[in-house]
């Protein structure tokens, strides 16, 4: 009896994992390489740390701690696109939020959308891409208020594969960046939509050039 509450207790974990970690880190991953195929500038940077820290070889532990540039793209990338545009919360009693007085027993949806692209927080070049803004840390980059950047959630119930999804993009994005340079295709319309996480509607399509 145990051993079955234990193997039907796993298989759901490993559904949850399954689900939680592997349309959010896609999803993820192809806003980078949409951002860094517009912003070839950016492009160019990441490689140059890149080649520095690993030239051709695979991405090493070390060197990935240091990936400072590639840590800057990606906040960008989870601020402008994050995975998961909400987060949902209920709330056991009733409770005062500022001006606002929500029930007990009430489901809310924090929209991590609406949160990071607050001019308030971000200021008004919000809607641009600019990895800079975090090159002094996420308070710096949200005029301190760091709760105003959660695209992994935030307090006791943060995504548990958050260091997980950040060092799986870094290999990914290395090894891609090692190979190619990559522009965004004419066939490419920017659709961004919600399906579970944020996706680009219809696919992303990019031109690779061997390096
Ligand atoms: C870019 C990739 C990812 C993003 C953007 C993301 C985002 C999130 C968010 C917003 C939450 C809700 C947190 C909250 O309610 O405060 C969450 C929860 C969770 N994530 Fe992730 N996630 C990612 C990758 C992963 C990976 C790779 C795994 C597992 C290997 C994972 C496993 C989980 C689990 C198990 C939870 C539920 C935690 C709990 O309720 O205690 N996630 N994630």
């Amino acid at each position: 009896m145990k051993f079955l509450a234990f193997a039907i207790f796993s298989c759901s974990d490993c559904k949850t994992f399954y689900f939680a970690g592997q349309e959010t880190s896609n999803t993820l991953l192809v806003w980078t390489v949409f951002l860094l195929a517009v912003h070839t500038d950016w492009q160019e940077e990441a490689r140059k740390e890149i080649l520095q820290l690993f030239g051709k070889q695979n991405p090493n532990p070390d060197g990935i701690s240091k990936l400072k540039i590639m840590s800057m793209i990606l906040d960008e990338s989870l601020r402008l696109y994050p995975p998961a545009v909400a987060i949902p919360r209920s709330t056991g009693r009733e409770v005062r939020l500022g001006k606002l007085i929500v029930l007990a027993n009430g489901d809310l949806l924090v929209s991590v959308l609406a949160l990071h692209h607050d001019p308030q927080f971000w200021g008004p070049d919000v809607h641009l891409f600019k990895p800079e803004r975090f090159s002094r840390g996420v308070a710096k980059a949200t005029i301190s208020n760091v709760g105003a950047f959660v695209p992994f959630g935030l307090g006791p119930r943060t995504c548990v594969g958050l260091n997980f999804a950040i060092t799986e993009a870094k290999i990914a994005l290395s090894m891609i960046l090692q190979c190619y340079s990559f522009t965004l295709s004419l066939a490419y319309i920017h659709s961004p939509y919600q399906n579970i996480t944020l996706r680009p509607q219809h696919g992303l399509q990019v031109l690779l050039q061997p390096l």
